[in-house]
């Protein structure tokens, strides 16, 4: 335990086991609910039941949950926050410039005005103002310079340095000017190059390091100059040309928010379906022209059974948080949304793999879903970024809320805190988070939580309180572990480790976003053993210190660590160079790609930046 924050560690201020059990809260959980295959015949009736639409949320006291008091003296910690709830998230954005260049259900319908999603009126004098004084986002590039790249498979297209350098198309430049993105990241420099010459990519880059934009931008560009088939018009049934999949409703909004802005005044219309929201709201903006669909698994495949959208048009499918997606969890609903509706098989279609992380298995079973692919890593695949400072503290259970008291207190006293210090607390367990949740309201420190238990307003409403900073801190699980780009969150603490290292990697991403640096505290105790491994060759990887009973724990291999992250720290990356690989496949034509797939030291080209 470092001093410096074991110093303050007092009496344990009450125990709580919430190790137990399993994290819940994405779409797994709801898909065992969802409708059984409709047969044809029965398309296109109204649905028989719909969720309730949620209420507008009044304003609350403290937490966003009902009569949850606390404290209210202390400058900024106690007294009424409040939490405004809103209408949960509809789908597309408001309106129409009425291009409608493609016909049937795509592109904005003449009657409908686009809503401005930067939320400003001069826009074009905004972005021009951003370009001319070469500002950001306050993205650090200098963070990203020396990051090694790997790229293998055939005929790699070469990265780009600008986005001058690509042909986006106007409207789109105009939107990334709007964003204030001045030069692409990395993992953008390569992706985009690749997707526009028309290729397949399995890409894993670090988090916060603008992989939504790495898709996105292909796909609108695409999207924009396509000449597509007119589509079918006049029938209930939509047809999208792109489907953007990712694990958890709240990444899906975030996602649609994007690439809304991306796609502003280019013509491409966006629209969200996710669970847990009223489907007919989401219906009705389906029906009013979709081109991308960003969807969770579970919703669409909802969608999909009522006949409400087709993937017969599909030309570009990404998904994003990929390794999650493919996991043992959404696997089947992903094999049926992919292969077994209407959509375009791998070739016909062009197919995109994003995630931070990408264990072998997973990368073994995603190569179903593409053809003749490039893989792309940039910095090594699963790693964290140096831009986060990791602590790890051996804290036993009983300890733990004494020591997170101790942590949010010295944050306190060092001035970090208010609205540009988020914390987020990962906790194991739906009902952990509450409880924690309810002991921090109750000892005088705004906190809401976020998991699979509450309500999609609920969640929605947590979630906007804890940005706004109204509510500092957040208790969550896992559900909240993936993609979300929240900025300002200072510090993850992760009061219950994951029992998985790719997890830990994702949770502590929530930080140290776009080049801001970020901290992440883990409480580490005897039943993290099978991490004790993992966490430390993790850490000593991203120039991190490793605490010498951390190392001593990794030693101890009766502990039955993993160890799957060995092989050094940027090599064997993409699973096609792996021997055993090339034993099964001598042919090495597995992926459709012909030539130039003999794996590892073996023509299979691999190129470093
Ligand atoms: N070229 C760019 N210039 C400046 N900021 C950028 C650029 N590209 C992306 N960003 C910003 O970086 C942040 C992180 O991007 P994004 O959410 O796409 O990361 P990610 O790689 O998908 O992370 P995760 O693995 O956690 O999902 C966002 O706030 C985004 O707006």
């Amino acid at each position: 335990m470092r001093s410096s924050w074991a110093d303050a560690v007092e009496n344990s201020a009450g125990g709580s086991s919430d190790n137990a059990g399993t994290s819940g809260g994405n779409e797994r959980s709801s898909a065992a609910a969802r409708s059984a295959y409709v047969p044809p015949h029965l398309r296109n009736r109204p649905p028989a039941s719909e969720p309730p639409a949620p209420s507008v949320g009044g304003p609350q006291s403290f937490n966003d949950r009902p009569g949850s008091g606390g404290p209210t003296s202390g400058s900024r910690w106690g007294g009424g926050r409040t939490e405004y709830g809103r209408q949960g998230y509809g789908g597309g954005g408001g309106g129409s410039r009425g291009s409608g260049g493609w016909g049937g259900r795509g592109g904005w319908g003449g009657r409908d005005r686009e809503v401005n999603p930067f939320g400003n009126d001069d826009v074009d004098a905004d972005a021009d103002s951003a370009f001319n004084e070469q500002e950001n986002s306050g993205i650090n590039f200098d963070a990203y310079e020396d990051i090694p790249v790997e790229t293998s498979g055939g005929n790699v297209p070469p990265p780009v340095n600008t986005f001058a350098e690509i042909d986006l198309g106007d409207a789109l430049n105009l939107n990334i000017r709007r964003c204030k993105y001045v030069k692409p990241t990395p993992v953008q420099r390569h992706a985009i190059p690749i997707s526009l010459a028309g290729r397949d990519l399995m890409a894993c880059a670090q988090t916060g390091s603008g992989k939504t934009a790495a898709f996105c931008f292909p796909i609108i560009s695409g999207i924009m100059k396509g000449n597509f088939p007119q589509r079918p018009r006049g029938l209930r049934t939509v047809f999208p040309l792109a489907l953007i999949l990712s694990p958890t409703r709240e990444l899906s909004v975030q996602i649609h928010e994007e690439a809304r802005k991306f796609s502003y005044q280019t013509g491409v219309r966006v629209v969200v379906a996710y669970g847990g929201a009223p489907i007919n709201q989401q219906l009705r903006e389906l029906e009013r022209g979709v081109d991308i669909l960003v969807a969770t698994p579970g919703r669409l495949v909802d969608l999909l059974e009522r006949a409400k959208v087709s993937l017969q048009m599909i030309r570009y499918l990404a998904l994003d948080e990929a390794d999650r997606m493919l996991d043992m969890g959404f696997e089947p609903q992903i094999r049926k949304i992919v292969e077994q509706m209407d959509m375009p098989p791998p070739g016909e279609r062009q197919t995109m793999l994003f995630s931070a992380t990408f264990p072998k298995e997973i990368q073994r079973m995603a190569s179903d879903f593409l053809s003749n692919y490039i893989f792309l890593a940039v910095g090594r695949v699963g790693s964290s970024t140096d831009l986060i400072v990791q602590r790890v503290e051996y804290v036993h259970d009983s300890d733990k809320r004494s020591h997170l008291m101790d942590l949010i207190h010295a944050q306190r006293a060092n001035g970090v805190q208010g609205k540009h210090a988020l914390t987020l607390v990962f906790v194991e367990t739906k009902k952990g988070a509450d409880s924690l949740e309810h002991w921090l309201c109750m000892n005088g420190f705004p906190a809401t939580t976020i998991h699979g238990d509450r309500t999609q307003q609920e969640r929605e409403t947590a979630l906007r309180s804890f940005k706004s900073g109204n509510t500092p801190i957040l208790v969550a699980t896992d559900v909240a572990a993936r993609g979300l780009d929240i900025p300002h969150v200072a510090h993850v603490i992760n009061f219950d480790l994951p029992n998985d290292i790719d997890d830990y990697v994702h949770r502590i991403g929530r930080t140290g976003r776009a080049g801001k640096s970020g901290l992440a505290t883990a409480f580490f105790n005897e039943n993290n053993m099978s991490l004790a491994k993992s966490l430390a060759e993790l850490m000593k990887e991203a120039n991190q210190e490793v605490p010498d009973w951390l190392t001593r724990f990794a030693g101890r291999t009766s502990f039955g660590n993993k160890g799957r992250r060995g092989g050094g720290r940027f090599g064997g990356r993409d699973f096609r160079r792996d021997s055993s690989y090339n034993r099964g496949n001598s042919s090495g034509d597995y992926h459709g790609g012909g030539s130039g797939y003999g794996g590892y030291g073996g023509g299979y080209p691999s190129a470093w930046d």
